[in-house]
């Protein structure tokens, strides 16, 4: 097994790639978090890099607060812009593969069809400008790389859509949801598998992927989705973006084609309706 480093390992992502590397039994794989490889710090990072050797190294830091991004767009774009290039750049030194996680929201979002990987990107907010530099630095700097595009990310673990719906769910006895902003959402959990179904089965294809569960929903129908599938009884009104007022615009429709990863890895992804079936029965079990 080649040895895999991955960044950004107390995040979301970077637990689920933990458990699932451990449900795998896969081993030679090092984790470090925010604290103990900052993707800013080259000395530290060539020191990880210089001691590790990877075969395979997995980002998965990223600056992912889309309305705060608005005001700090300095250190959203110090983290997904220059702390990619950063890896990047040791990648190419010390002869690692790049896997590298990106978002739905490089897109504006206005077209009517499934994205695909060379539609023209026009990212409409601060995160989504950064996370396109970030892609951008990598491909100038390292041919070898793989850059995943996600959305909706969710799980059990850190902060994401659902874990906010069944708190406000005992909160509040009423919630307005978006409605008509279209997306599909990824259950982090598959993603890492599919990473490291990526790893194991590398054919070397490198450059940009889709990747997010099956269908297409609306945040009002996930939140909708979350609270049958919990048995949470409360009032869920769905409005549209005009209605409830964010700092950041989301795209309208960032449903993005999957077919260029399927094809490569020949693999099937769960449909979202029951990826998200499993993770709540999961936080359930947890309580
Ligand atoms: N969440 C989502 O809905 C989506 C996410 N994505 C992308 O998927 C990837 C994973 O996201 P997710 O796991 O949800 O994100 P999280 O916000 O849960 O985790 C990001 C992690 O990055 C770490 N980090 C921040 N700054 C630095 C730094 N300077 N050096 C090292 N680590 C740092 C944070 O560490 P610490 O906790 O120590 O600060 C945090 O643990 C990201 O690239 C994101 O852009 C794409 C689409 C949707
Ligand atoms: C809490 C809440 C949110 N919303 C809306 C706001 C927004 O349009 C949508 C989702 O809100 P959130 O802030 O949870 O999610 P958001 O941070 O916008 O999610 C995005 O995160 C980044 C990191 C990505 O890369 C994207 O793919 C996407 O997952 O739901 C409501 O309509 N009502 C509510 O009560």
């Amino acid at each position: 097994m080649s040895k895999i480093i991955v960044f950004g390992a107390s995040g979301q992502l970077g637990q689920c790639l933990k458990q699932v590397v451990a449900e795998q039994q896969i081993t030679d794989v090092h984790f470090f978090s925010g604290t103990e490889g900052n993707v800013l710090n080259m000395d530290v990072l060539d020191e990880i890099f210089k001691n590790e050797h990877p075969a395979y190294c997995i980002n998965c830091a990223a600056y992912t607060a889309v309305d705060k991004a608005e005001d700090e767009i300095e250190i959203a774009r110090k983290v997904n812009k220059d702390g990619a290039a950063n890896l990047a750049q040791l990648c190419k030194t010390y002869q690692s593969t790049l896997i590298h996680v990106s978002t739905d929201f490089v897109f504006e979002g206005t077209a009517p069809y499934p994205q695909v990987e060379t539609d023209a990107t026009n990212p409409i907010n601060v995160y989504g400008l950064t996370k396109l530099e970030g892609e951008q630095a990598i491909a100038a700097t390292l041919p070898q790389h793989y850059i995943i595009r996600t959305s909706w990310l969710y799980s059990e673990h850190a902060n994401n859509f659902v874990k906010t719906m069944l708190r406000l769910g005992k909160e509040k006895d009423e919630l307005k949801i978006i409605a008509d902003q279209i997306g599909t959402p990824t259950y982090a959990i598959d993603l890492a598998r599919c990473i490291v179904h990526l790893i194991l089965n590398d054919k070397h294809q490198y450059g940009v992927y889709h990747y997010s569960n099956e269908g297409v929903t609306s945040w009002y129908d996930f939140a909708k989705a979350v609270f049958d599938i919990s048995g949470v009884q409360i009032r869920v009104l769905p409005v549209r973006t005009s209605e409830y007022i964010t700092k950041a615009i989301r795209p309208a429709y960032s449903v993005m084609d999957k077919t260029k990863i399927k094809t490569m890895l020949g693999i099937e992804v769960p449909y979202w309706r029951e990826s998200l079936n499993i993770c709540i029965t999961k936080l359930q079990k947890q309580q």
